[in-house]
């Protein structure tokens, strides 16, 4: 299935207050349909009250949030338009998986047959009449994505939905939320795991103390960052490296390590072969995205 019509969410002037402290503030971003967007923050960053103030489940303050041209409120109908996932998925532990969603249904005025689309759509099929209760934290994610795609909506929001998840949980999660992106769907995804968004996402929103900080394609953001890149070179010869290496790159020594940033391992070889130093090891060490997010949101996270 294509969809048609565009999904964009466009968050402008995003504000909210809550008292002195600024959840969220003058934030401005889009995001595209058919991609996977990360929406990434250290904690207490403001994420949650954004999707919320998107979702019109708490007025902003100032500004403004729509989802294919319209807000929220304006929906005459907002689960063909909007799914979303705010918290871990609850459904009351006696019902089978099935029947929450038949009840979930019946509420939105949505066919009892979409409960049977949406737990095939996650793969939930063989434990749709399996009680919530013995539902695996992976499972209960996927209960949580089958309800959000009830709707069969245009756009999905999800907060932290990777939260908990093991590797293979999270491959199948990404493989999931590209399929919704690949039928141009709008797909919003909040984490605040860098490495995490790295693996779900196409492009990210980076906001730290209610403020953008960055965004852009995944690719563009992690290779802005790669400029950091450094080599690691082991050699017997190390100052005469060091030497060779002057005026090219910037070079430390660190327990008769040689850490070269600046230039590429490729370059370092060559500049090694043409001094005539033997290596032992030439590495490049890419940085810990972690640290990097870390660094890029340094300062801004605040106590909260
Ligand atoms: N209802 C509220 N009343 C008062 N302060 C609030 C309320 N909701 C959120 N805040 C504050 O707003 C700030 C942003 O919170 P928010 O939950 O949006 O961040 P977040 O990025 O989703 O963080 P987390 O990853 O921890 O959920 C925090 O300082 C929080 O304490």
């Amino acid at each position: 299935m294509t969809l048609t019509e565009d999904g964009q969410i466009v968050v402008s002037g995003l504000t909210k207050h809550y008292g002195k402290v600024k959840a969220v503030d003058d934030l401005s971003f889009a995001v595209r349909s058919g991609r996977v967007t990360g929406f990434l923050g250290p904690n207490g960053a403001g994420k949650t009250t954004t999707l919320r103030m998107i979702l019109n489940l708490v007025t902003p303050t100032s500004g403004t949030a729509t989802i294919g041209g319209q807000r929220y409120s304006d929906f005459p109908h907002p689960v063909r338009q909007v799914g979303a996932i705010l918290e871990a998925s609850a459904a009351h532990k006696g019902r089978t998986g099935r029947n929450h969603l038949r009840i979930m249904c019946a509420a939105a005025g949505l066919p009892l047959s979409r409960a049977d689309e949406a737990l095939e759509l996650v793969g939930l099929t063989p434990a749709a009449k399996r009680k919530f209760r013995g539902y695996s934290l992976g499972m209960r994610q996927r209960l949580g994505i089958a309800s959000a795609m009830l709707g069969d909506p245009k756009a999905l929001i999800l907060d932290e939905p990777a939260n908990g998840l093991d590797p293979e949980g999270i491959r199948w999660m990404r493989d999931l939320l590209r399929k919704f992106a690949g039928e141009g769907r709008t797909v919003l995804v909040s984490s605040h795991l860098l490495s995490e968004m790295e693996l779900l996402a196409d492009d990210i929103v980076i906001i730290a103390n209610g403020k953008l900080v960055k965004q852009g394609p995944v690719e563009t953001i992690v290779n802005g960052i790669s400029q950091a890149e450094r080599v690691r070179v082991r050699t017997p010869d190390a100052d005469k490296l060091a030497q060779a290496l002057a005026g090219k790159a910037t070079v430390t020594q660190e327990n008769g390590v040689l850490l070269v940033t600046g230039i590429g391992a490729p370059a370092v070889g060559e500049a090694a072969l043409r001094a005539g130093v033997v290596l032992h090891e030439l590495v490049e060490e890419r940085p810990d995205l972690e640290q990097v997010f870390l660094e890029l949101t340094a300062g801004k996270a605040g106590i909260r």
